[in-house]
């Protein structure tokens, strides 16, 4: 164990029981799998298809899901079993983004409410004055502002700028980690890229890591320190993205480069897109970069 990761994922598994409370049936969504995540800022992608065991490796990471065994640290601190972080201390460190925009906040409340409630609720502001204003921080950090956000409700923006408004609500606590679960796969084409460049501009400003929960290999090629590819609930390969892409050991990983017409052409349909749609403050990144002249 090193104290200075900020995640240890130790062999970890999560088991289903299928067809009903009494059938011997069982599914093992995730099956031992290990990784670490050091204290650099970095986005560690998960890359995988429909059913591999991404979300619920997310969800037990998020501690939405228990693991059948094996064991989760954060900051050297178990996230399960007796001895386990308490509740405060890890909403502070660790929050999701999920895929569905929409579902991340209350329909019945303004989406300036949720967020002042999520800094009053996480102890990051003492009155309504302060959580406003921390509201508004996160909100310029996704390239909004509670000026353009105060007393709307979520079916008055579009999903990428609700799911801005859920980078910036995942971020009010300053936490450590962003645990974004396809977040991007229900956002128009048109402001993916805008979405993904701003994860980037976040681990670059902010020092946050995220885990990048995808099925799609292109953007988590570009985006990404690290790769992990899964498949049937196991990781199979691992390590820079541009290792994995130039030299895939996996046939798997073949596979899910297939399903991207030429890597090439799709980074310049990605730029494109970028140049059309720009962040406004995006941060083109170093990174970023990097991936792009290697493909
Ligand atoms: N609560 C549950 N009970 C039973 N089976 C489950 C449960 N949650 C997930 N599974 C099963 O575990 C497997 C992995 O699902 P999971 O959602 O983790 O995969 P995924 O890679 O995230 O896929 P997707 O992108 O479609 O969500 C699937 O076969 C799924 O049906």
């Amino acid at each position: 164990m090193n104290d200075t990761n900020i995640l240890e994922v130790n062999g970890v598994s999560r088991v289903f029981r299928r067809g009903g409370m009494f059938s011997r049936n069982t599914l093992t969504a995730v099956d031992n799998v290990s990784f670490s995540i050091d204290d650099r800022p970095q986005v560690f992608s998960v890359v995988g298809e429909s059913g591999t065991g991404k979300t619920t490796l997310a969800r037990m990471i998020l501690r939405l899901v228990e693991p059948s065994s094996g064991e989760i640290r954060l900051l050297g601190k178990p996230v399960n079993g007796k001895d386990r972080i308490d509740n405060f201390a890890f909403r502070r460190l660790v929050q999701p983004i999920f895929q569905n925009p929409f579902e991340a906040f209350s329909a019945y409340l303004p989406v300036s409410t949720y967020l002042r409630r999520t800094a009053l609720n996480l102890k990051v502001a003492r009155n309504d004055r302060e959580a406003d204003e921390a509201a508004d921080q996160a909100l310029r950090s996704v390239g909004l502002g509670l000026d353009r956000v105060a007393g709307k409700y979520i079916r008055q923006f579009s999903g990428g700028e609700l799911q801005r408004i859920s980078v910036a609500r995942a971020l009010i606590p300053d936490p450590k980690l962003i645990v974004a679960d396809e977040p991007v796969s229900m956002v128009d084409a048109s402001m993916r890229m805008n979405i993904v460049n701003l994860f980037r501009q976040i681990v670059e400003e902010k020092g946050v890591s995220f885990i990048y929960i995808t099925h799609d290999l292109s953007t988590a090629y570009y985006l990404s320190d690290h790769v992990s590819i899964m498949n049937t609930g196991r990781v199979i390969e691992q390590g820079l993205p541009s290792d994995i892409l130039d030299n895939p050991s996996q046939d798997y990983t073949r596979e899910l480069m297939g399903a991207i017409p030429t890597i090439g052409a799709r980074w310049t349909e990605l730029e494109e897109i970028d140049r059309r749609y720009p962040t406004g403050d995006r941060a083109t990144t170093e990174s970023a970069a990097r991936h792009q002249t290697t493909s």
